[in-house]
């Protein structure tokens, strides 16, 4: 793993938007594989921006999302569908059908996730898989637990998930209790993982999933066995590693 503490918000989003722009540059026709939350608004931000000023084009690029509320209506503005169209898709040149987000609201969601599988296996490997972390240790919506899914599952949210996920809404109850979400295997395939931890808040998750034992318990671990990870904690994050 290539791990970088960076000292600002600016080098921390720069160097993040930096290696994403050089992969689409060399690779026009790149496979993304994106991510939500907090963590990466900062870095849509400045694609957007980059965009702009015409140092990137994402004409070429195909996107697959890690997850999906399952239940949320596609335009309700918590689902990651408008999430991702509003961050990003909506102010690039990528046309919206090379976006591909898990369907929480498919009629049946086991097939919905037999066809997100089977279009990852047909058109991947992804070449970066862009991560964020929860504070329990998850990756995507994959949960801590006495075991992992490789697939694309229906996964229900931990309480503590929820919670975190909550400010989000305008209230607890609001929040879905299932997500769709990318499994383990399907993350490790990814040619490269771009991991984001930001906030003196995940410090101590960061250490865990970083240098603790590799276990279900935190799944993050597992991204010490994959062999080509960068790392980008800001200062909060970052303390373990300085
Ligand atoms: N499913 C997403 C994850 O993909 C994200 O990495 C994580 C952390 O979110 P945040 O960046 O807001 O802390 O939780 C969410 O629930």
């Amino acid at each position: 793993m290539n791990i970088y503490t960076l000292d600002s918000e600016e080098a921390f989003v720069q160097t993040a938007a930096g290696l994403i722009t050089a992969l689409v540059t060399s690779r026009p026709r790149a496979k993304l594989g994106l991510a939500t939350g907090s963590t990466p608004v900062g870095l849509y931000a400045k694609l957007v921006d980059m965009h702009r000023q015409g140092l990137v084009s994402f004409a070429g690029v195909t996107t697959y999302n890690l997850d999906e509320y399952v239940g949320l209506p596609e335009q309700h503005s918590e689902s990651y569908r408008t999430f991702m169209n509003e961050k990003l898709f909506k102010h690039v040149d990528i046309s919206l059908d090379q976006t591909h987000v898990p369907n929480g609201n498919a009629a049946d969601l086991e097939q919905e996730c037999l066809r997100y599988d089977r279009m990852l296996e047909e058109n991947g490997p992804v070449d970066l898989q862009l991560l964020g972390i929860g504070h329990n240790g998850h990756i995507g919506f994959n949960e801590p637990g006495n075991h992992l899914i490789g697939g694309t599952h229906v996964v229900p949210l931990k309480e503590e998930t929820r919670v975190a996920n909550a400010r989000f809404f305008d209230s607890l109850d609001e929040v879905p209790t299932h997500a769709i979400t990318m499994g383990a295997a399907t993350i490790m395939k990814s040619r490269q993982i771009l991991l984001l931890i930001r906030g003196a808040d995940k410090a101590e998750i960061a250490r865990q999933a970083l240098t603790g034992p590799i276990t279900t318990d935190c799944p993050a671990s597992l991204l010490q066995c994959h062999p080509n990870v960068v790392v980008l904690l800001d200062e909060g994050a970052g303390r373990y590693f300085r």
